[in-house]
């Protein structure tokens, strides 16, 4: 049968190769694919000791495993040791930004960020975040930099070009300055909406924000060099 004779040809094949199929065995049966016979799954009936999960591929009678060592890089939530943040926050419907604003200083807090390794600057409008964001980020001293805005619909398409340059202006500065910079600016229709994702019935928009910007920040500082 295809699959005895098969698991003979890998089970050689992995005799050859013991070396590097190292440490951890597998199960008894590991599913794998005759590329010959595509409609046909073939199982391994004997253990064999490999490094990582291991698939093994026959194709034109010959056989040979294809080990899947992937590396996962993950942005931690506790290692925040020395990551500074700067926090970006508009003061047009301040009623709102200002809840954002404490939503995320609490998370911050939660996570064990120091206060001395927190600036935040506040800016008139949403539509002046970007500028600000971006110089923060070129400037070395922090690890991201979190934008707090509220854009909520008036009378005229003025919300359109607010949103729009704030949300393309905040991904710009981070393109830019190669800082992380998390666009927490809310974009709603009325003011209930807004209030509602400001600590309400949504919860809140810029807690969830901050913990955006400590894992970017981790990721970028304990995962990818500069
Ligand atoms: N309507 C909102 C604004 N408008 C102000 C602009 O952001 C900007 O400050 C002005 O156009 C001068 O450049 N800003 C918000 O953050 N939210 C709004 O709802
Ligand atoms: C998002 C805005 O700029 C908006 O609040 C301005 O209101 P209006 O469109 O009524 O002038």
């Amino acid at each position: 049968m295809a699959s005895s004779s098969f698991a003979g040809a890998a089970g050689s094949f992995v005799a050859q190769h013991k070396r590097w199929f190292a440490s951890s065995t597998i199960p008894r049966s590991i599913p794998f694919l005759s590329l010959d016979h595509p409609k046909t799954l073939v199982s391994f009936s004997s253990s064999v000791q490999v490094s990582s999960p291991t698939v093994i591929i026959q194709r034109k009678g010959s056989s040979f495993a294809q080990t899947a060592a992937v590396r996962h890089l993950i942005g931690s939530l506790t290692r925040t040791e020395g990551l500074r943040f700067a926090v970006v926050v508009a003061r047009f419907n301040e009623i709102v930004t200002k809840l954002l604003l404490e939503g995320a200083l609490e998370t911050f807090k939660r996570h064990s960020v120091r206060e001395e390794d927190i600036d935040v600057v506040w800016v008139p409008g949403s539509f002046e975040i970007p500028v600000v964001a971006e110089r923060l980020g070129k400037s070395g001293k922090y690890q991201a930099v979190l934008c707090i805005g509220a854009v909520i619909r008036g009378d005229t398409t003025h919300y359109d070009a607010v949103a729009n340059s704030a949300a393309s202006g905040v991904l710009s500065a981070g393109l830019n300055s190669g800082v992380p910079c998390i666009f927490g600016v809310l974009t709603c229709d009325d003011m209930d909406q807004a209030l509602n994702r400001a600590g309400g019935k949504s919860g809140n928009k810029g807690a969830e924000a901050a913990l955006t910007a400590i894992e970017m920040a981790s990721l970028f500082e304990h995962h990818l060099e500069g």
